[in-house]
């Protein structure tokens, strides 16, 4: 017998490419039960698949930063006698990437990179371990929100959050609707699903200076010139990371869907100052925020 269910979760994290560098993400999971029926003619109550798998999938994957831990690139120290970890993604051409951060705002995936093949056997083996023994096999499906109009991947991390959403680089794929007077403006759209593929969004006072920063302890990350370089303590510990200028945008407001949103009007409006824009921004599948200007 199978037991199916669908949607049972989106997973908004991100991961470290060699190419594309930190992509935001957001994968919808569904998910197959193989196996006999329990006492209580069922292969699987409901309830708990939608409670128990759910917490087990965002446990280990949500709002975190996937790691490649195969990847050559990808150096990773445990720092002796704390929860806190560095990360050194060695990109070539000013491109590293670094962070130092509490253990739990990574996945270590082994694998040489992150896809949904890697992602789907990683946490196949997380959930084997939780299930009941009338369950004998897990299907896990991923995949991204079918999307016929501009959309952008982006990190970022919510320092304020009490939440998850304050680790430094978790992030989104997401869609974007601008209206112009009222009318669809789709080249406003696409702008903005350019300036912000594969983009670290980031909070102008979280801006620091490399000696402050524990993650350039490790010689791995001396080459900091060209870097911008964020630090910020919250809940969960400090969360330090220094990614390539070229792949960051520089606001002057946290990160949440509506500040983003009304980031992205008010940039229209100065830019066309004649016409009204509103500005419709997802934070992953089907949820966001509305601003105007
Ligand atoms: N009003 C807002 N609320 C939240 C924002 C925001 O920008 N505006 N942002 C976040 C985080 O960035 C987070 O990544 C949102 O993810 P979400 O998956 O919705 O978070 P949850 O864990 O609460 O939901 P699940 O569906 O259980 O994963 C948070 N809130």
């Amino acid at each position: 017998m199978q037991l199916f269910v669908n949607d049972l979760t989106v997973m908004d994290f991100s991961y470290l490419c060699p190419e594309r560098g930190m992509v935001g993400e957001s994968w919808i999971v569904d998910v197959i039960l193989d196996g006999g029926l329990n006492e209580e003619s069922m292969v699987l109550d409901f309830a708990k698949v939608k409670k128990q798998l759910k917490r087990l999938i965002d446990d280990h994957v949500d709002h975190k930063l996937l790691i490649p831990a195969e990847h050559p690139y990808s150096q990773i120290t445990h720092e002796q006698q704390s929860d806190q970890v560095w990360v050194d993604f060695m990109r070539s051409h000013g491109r590293s990437i670094h962070l130092y951060c509490p253990a739990e705002a990574y996945a270590f995936i082994y694998a040489a990179q992150i896809s949904m093949d890697s992602v789907s056997s990683y946490l196949k083996e997380v959930i084997a371990t939780h299930l009941p023994q009338n369950v004998e096999g897990l299907t896990l499906m991923l995949r991204c929100e079918e999307i016929n109009e501009p959309y952008y991947h982006y990190t970022h991390g919510l320092k304020k959050h009490e939440g998850n959403c304050q680790r430094i680089a978790h992030g989104h794929r997401s869609r974007v609707k601008v209206f112009a007077d009222g009318a669809p403006e789709t080249d406003a759209q696409q702008y903005w699903a350019r300036r912000w593929r594969d983009i670290y969004i980031g909070t102008r006072e979280d801006l620091v200076s490399e000696t402050s920063l524990h993650l350039s302890q490790l010689a791995r990350a001396q080459d900091l010139n060209e870097h911008c370089l964020f630090s910020y303590e919250s809940s969960q510990g400090l969360f330090e990371l220094a990614i390539a200028e070229s792949e960051c945008d520089l606001i002057d407001t946290d990160s949440t869907v509506e500040c983003l949103a009304q980031f992205m009007a008010d940039e229209l409006k100065a830019l066309q100052p004649e016409k009204s824009f509103t500005v419709r921004a997802y934070e992953g599948v089907g949820k966001g925020a509305i601003a105007s200007a």
